[in-house]
């Protein structure tokens, strides 16, 4: 299943779907008046002239729902702290109508080529990109006093180590992502401004990477609470997540899960 999110900031859907359609392409509609399934295409849906212009970007639709559930407002200052290559930081810059700052982390330098050419591409125009360790560069962030309205922590899971390196995932994978992820969550919730929100995110279906560290977060800290998501996605398969109010996105979709906190104090 291959699917396109339209850069509603270059194109409007209707006009970009018309284009497509014209040479060929067959689009269906899906949850968003801004994403398409692509039925057919007589060439790669990745090289042509409207992708190249920033048109649109091939995307699965569960990863266009943790900027959903984020949902930035125009001008607001948020954090994308595993950004690369930028699916979710450009949906976000979109949602933003290029407005406010959002500032897209990620500690792979080849990751952040793609980012870059991605943002430049589609015209993004409020994006500062920094290549480092966003377990290094929270210090620079907190000894300034920078912290954020919104963040987004797609964090790096098993789920990309199988898309990545095709092979399978051990128990020890799984292990250290899950540590990982606990260490970055910790950050992200540091990194908020009181009554700033996280949207928690991973394509991975492992319970250790999902459940586990937003319980893990919630016994630790008690400067953070779960807010309820709301599944209102419809022509997708999302069904509620293993603590209440969290959702996952299952298959034939691509497994998601999603959680969104509140920061309650600073
Ligand atoms: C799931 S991918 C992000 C996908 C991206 N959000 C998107 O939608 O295109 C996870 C990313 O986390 C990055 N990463 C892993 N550890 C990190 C760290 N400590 N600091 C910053 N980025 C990190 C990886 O390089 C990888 O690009």
């Amino acid at each position: 299943m291959q699917y396109i999110r339209v850069n509603t900031l270059k194109i409007n859907p209707k006009i970009l779907k018309k284009r497509l359609e014209e040479k060929n392409v067959i689009l269906e509609e899906t949850f968003l008046h801004y994403a398409f399934k692509v039925i057919k295409s007589p060439f790669s849906i990745g090289c042509t002239p409207e992708y190249l212009f920033g048109y649109y970007i091939p995307q699965s639709t569960s990863s266009m729902i943790p900027p959903i559930v984020l949902n930035p407002e125009k001008n607001s200052f948020v954090l994308d702290m595993c950004a690369a290559p930028g699916g979710k930081t450009t949906h976000l810059a979109q949602l933003m109508e290029n407005s406010g700052t959002i500032v897209a982390v990620d500690i792979s330098k080849s990751r952040i080529k793609a980012l870059k050419s991605n943002i430049n591409r589609m015209g993004i125009l409020n994006t500062i990109i920094i290549n480092k360790d966003m377990r290094i560069f929270k210090d620079y962030l907190l000894k300034n006093n920078i912290l954020f309205d919104k963040i987004l922590l797609d964090a790096p899971c098993t789920g990309n180590i199988v898309k990545d390196k095709n092979r399978n995932v051990s128990k020890e994978d799984i292990k250290y992502c899950s540590l990982r992820q606990k260490e970055l969550l910790n950050i992200g919730i540091d990194l908020l401004k009181e009554g700033g929100i996280l949207v928690y995110s991973t394509c991975s279906a492992e319970e250790e990477e999902n459940e586990e560290v937003i319980r893990y977060i919630l016994n630790k800290r008690d400067d953070v609470e779960l807010l309820p998501i709301e599944n209102n996605f419809k022509k997708i398969n999302v069904i509620g997540g293993g603590i209440e109010g969290t959702l996952r996105v299952i298959p034939p979709n691509e497994p998601f899960f999603i959680a969104k906190l509140r920061k309650i104090k600073s």
